[in-house]
């Protein structure tokens, strides 16, 4: 904003490394004044900087080791200004306010987790360019994929970021990572992308991201392929702005705002093998909501237990052990003739992204018909 009582002039010609002199146009302006003067033009420019909202959860990129050859067996005992100071330089990017909404292993965020971590990403849109979460690794794709389903970001990015080693290792590379993070998401060129995950240099959709390597820096693999990269400061998109196609968007119903109070329905997975029976099944059917199964091919289960998940009278959804692929509809099971079929094919989503929308859409007491819409409409499941 202009200012007609002082008069800025450059005293080095080479814009990039200037240093400028102030000096009052009125020569009734007190130093006093003039100091004034000063701090409102370094505000005013302050300002212009995007203001980045952390949230932090803990996770292995919060976490210490008894030395630094130690990189399992680690604890949780970083906050965010304790990681905020390994990267001092990112004063310069961006205005930062954080909130430490837990610290603890990812192997620990349940529902009241996921529900606080949905508010403070709720009520950080409308006054944040960006919204960074720093999180562990292990179950990161989940909390992104929820928030996906939860939230309609408008244009501001939300990006999730951890780390494999913990701070007090040789190479950790959770300074790296959590500055790439906060970069990205105070980049323009990041807006209109929804949830983002930012590791080892690497750009990715949180709605596809999974976890494929549990010990390497390179821990996280997305068949359909990453957005950008990150190198040397300069942020790289391979697309324009594109959100995760069909994505069904979820109104979270809590009957208060106590995250405490917040419980979906329960639905448990369980894993597909040779000689596999149905006693599982049986066993688990009265008490849960829901099942998913990671079926040991596109949809394959032997003949005894998809006659047993037919009968049962909770909403099944077959998913896929293997990592790649998809569940197509002409290997579900056939119900008897006139019967409608209780079981549902993932499609491209792997068991955990599964559990997580049959979760949502039990929570509107969606009909089978509605959840096999929901599953079609977003990954050509059926
Ligand atoms: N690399 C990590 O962050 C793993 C850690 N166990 C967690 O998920 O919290």
């Amino acid at each position: 904003m202009p200012n007609d009582s002082v008069a800025i002039t450059t005293i080095c010609p080479d814009v990039e490394n200037s240093q400028f002199t102030l000096q009052s146009n009125n020569p009734d302006v007190s130093p006093v004044q003039m100091e004034e003067a000063i701090l409102t033009i370094a505000a005013s420019q302050h300002r212009s900087l995007p203001r980045i909202k952390i949230l932090g959860t803990g996770g292995t990129i919060a976490s210490k080791g008894a030395d630094s050859s130690q990189t399992a067996g680690y604890h949780v005992d970083l906050s965010i200004q304790d990681m905020l100071d390994a990267i001092p330089d990112i004063s310069r990017i961006c205005e930062i306010e954080y909130e430490q909404l837990c610290n603890v292993d990812s192997k620990n965020i349940d529902e009241s987790l996921l529900f606080k971590i949905y508010k403070g990403v709720s009520e950080s849109l409308q006054s944040f360019d960006g919204i960074v979460i720093t999180h562990g690794t292990d179950t990161l794709s989940e909390t992104a994929f929820f928030i996906e389903s939860t939230i309609d970001a408008g244009d501001v990015p939300i990006v999730f970021v951890g780390s494999m080693r913990p701070s007090t290792s040789v190479s950790a590379d959770g300074p790296m990572n959590l500055y790439q993070a906060i970069c990205i998401a105070s980049d323009p060129k990041s807006r209109g992308r929804s949830v983002l995950v930012s590791l080892n240099d690497q750009i990715s959709a949180g709605y596809y991201i999974t976890k494929t390597n549990a010990n390497s820096l390179d821990s996280f693999n997305v068949r359909q392929g990453y957005l950008g990269n990150f190198v040397n400061n300069e942020i790289h998109y391979y697309y324009p702005p594109v959100k995760p196609q069909g994505c069904h968007k979820f109104k979270l119903k809590n009957k208060t705002d106590e995250a405490s109070d917040f419980h979906l329905p329960m639905v448990c997975i369980l894993y597909g093998h040779q000689s596999i029976t149905s006693k599982l099944l049986e066993l688990v059917q009265d008490h849960y909501d829901g099942i998913v199964i990671a079926t040991m091919g596109a949809g394959s289960m032997p003949d005894k237990v998809n006659k047993i998940c037919l009968q049962c009278k909770i909403p099944i959804v077959y998913s896929k052990r293997s990592m790649d692929g998809m569940i197509p509809v002409a290997n579900l099971p056939t119900p008897e003739e006139g019967k409608e079929s209780n079981i549902v094919a993932s499609g491209y989503l792997n068991p955990e992204k599964s559990r997580i929308l049959l979760q949502l859409c039990l929570a509107q007491d969606y009909s089978i018909g509605e959840i096999r819409h929901v599953f079609r409409g977003v990954y050509g499941g059926a």
